[in-house]
């Protein structure tokens, strides 16, 4: 019997998702299996032997049900229903199947600039078409007008110049800028030039740029220009956002050298900082939740989805949970960093038996009773980083010791000067 499930793709997956949807990725309409992506990835070429030079893949979580023959309602993050995949092959997490779109899609920025590849074609038939692919502002036009008039002679009955349209190839933080860059370029080019925005998530150079081919020819392009790829220079770090993510033991100290640093950072006053303290984080944001695995994952990830939102603005957020399973800490790394902020995960290593030793709030001595369930260290696990920036065992340390090697830190690193 057939099974209907739900899920949320990454937004590289619900990316790549849309141009499936739309055609943009045409000839492909549904995510590959291990035997395509295996042909994509070694020979540029399915397995029936049709050319496509990257891995279009979804992966599910290995405990999600989707068998063969189900199908799996995709959802945007804020719930919406994108698309409907009918799962054919499962290889892992790996799931394989056409996907039919279910109308218009809303998530994300400029949701209306996004327009499908058949819309375009038909609003463009009759003129040759200049398609421009671009990640950044276009320095040069002129090359584009240039290209648009010799084309129009040699591809156009009329001699008119080709229309251009301008493809922004817009994915993630930096996707806004993208479009505006288009949008100020349209104001410079020919009044029938058209501007598409379209999420392709960046890959690597010599892949990207067969995307964007194969994009060009499905949006009807008669020629196609990949503008370069804009310099990146990040701001320097003191501007950048930056989450401070301690980690530890109960009692090992993460409060006490959070505050201190806190109350250090306002000294200096160079920076705003947000303190995400674990007890308020679990009255109000988390208020409910259990020390269960499910609830301490899903209490991280909230506190990982608001740093992430100081980090995007430049801000600096402290935070302090126990935060014991290494891939949750992961998660929140790489959302601070998909945002474009800096991460520093602080460990502070006190031992067990000097945690225990410490039992601030009697917690240990009550865990050891048994009368607290799943009590970190004692009858639940915590998983070490092996990945931290700064390692701190306050075992006979005074605390503006400990606070000044976070503070060592960050001005070694550049966030504070
Ligand atoms: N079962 C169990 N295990 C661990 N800790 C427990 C538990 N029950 C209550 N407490 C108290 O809750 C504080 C830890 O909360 P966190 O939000 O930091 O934990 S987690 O990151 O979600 O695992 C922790 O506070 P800190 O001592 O400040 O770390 C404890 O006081
Ligand atoms: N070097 C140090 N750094 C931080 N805390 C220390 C240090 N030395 C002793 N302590 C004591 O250890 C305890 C740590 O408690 P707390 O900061 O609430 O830990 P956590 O937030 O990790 O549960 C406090 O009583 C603090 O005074």
């Amino acid at each position: 019997m057939t099974a209907n499930h739900d899920w949320t793709p990454t937004a590289h997956e619900l990316a790549d998702l849309e141009l499936l949807v739309s055609g943009a990725f045409q000839p492909l309409t549904g995510f590959l299996g291990v035997a395509d992506t295996h042909g994509v990835i070694e020979h540029g070429r399915l397995t029936d032997g049709t050319p496509w030079p990257a891995p279009v893949t979804l992966t599910l979580p290995d405990d999600h049900p989707a068998r063969p023959g189900d199908r799996v309602t995709l959802r945007d993050p804020e719930g919406a229903a994108v698309a409907v995949l009918t799962v054919t092959e499962r290889e892992g997490g790996q799931v394989a199947g056409p996907v039919e779109g279910l109308g218009a899609i809303e998530h994300g920025p400029f949701a209306r600039m996004r327009r499908p590849p058949a819309e375009i074609r038909a609003k463009l038939a009759g003129r040759p078409v200049l398609a421009v692919t671009m990640r950044g502002p276009l320095d040069d036009l002129s090359e584009i007008v240039a290209t648009a008039d010799e084309l129009g002679k040699t591809a156009g009955d009329s001699g008119e110049p080709a229309t251009i349209l301008l493809l922004a190839l817009a994915y993630g933080e930096r996707g806004p800028a993208v479009v505006r860059a288009a949008l100020a370029a349209r104001d410079r080019l020919p009044k029938d030039t058209e501007v598409v925005v379209v999420p392709l998530a960046p890959r690597e150079p010599a892949i990207d740029l067969e995307l964007r081919e194969r994009i060009a020819d499905a949006y009807g392009a008669s020629e196609h220009l990949a503008a370069p790829d804009p310099v990146i220079i990040p701001g320097p770090p003191h501007r950048r956002g930056l989450v401070v993510f301690f980690t530890g033991l109960s009692g090992s100290g993460k409060s006490t050298i959070a505050r201190g640093l806190r109350d250090a950072l306002l000294e200096r006053g160079s920076r705003t900082v947000t303190y995400l303290d674990g007890d308020v984080v679990r009255r109000l944001l988390s208020a409910g939740l259990s020390f269960s695995k499910a609830d301490r994952d899903l209490n991280i990830r909230r506190i990982g989805f608001v740093a992430a939102e100081v980090a995007r603005h430049g801000g600096l957020a402290i935070c302090a949970p126990i935060a014991p399973y290494a891939a949750t800490r992961a998660e929140v790394r790489a959302m601070v960093e998909e945002v474009g902020g800096d991460f520093l995960l602080v460990h502070v290593a006190t031992p067990l038996e000097e945690c225990e030793r410490r039992d601030r709030k009697g917690l240990y001595a009550k865990a050891r009773a048994g009368l607290i369930p799943e009590f970190t260290g004692i009858s639940a696990p915590y998983e070490e980083p092996d990945d931290a920036d700064l390692t701190i065992d306050t075992t006979g340390m005074d605390v503006d010791h400990a606070v000044g090697l976070v503070l060592d830190a960050l001005e070694k690193g550049g966030w504070i000067r």
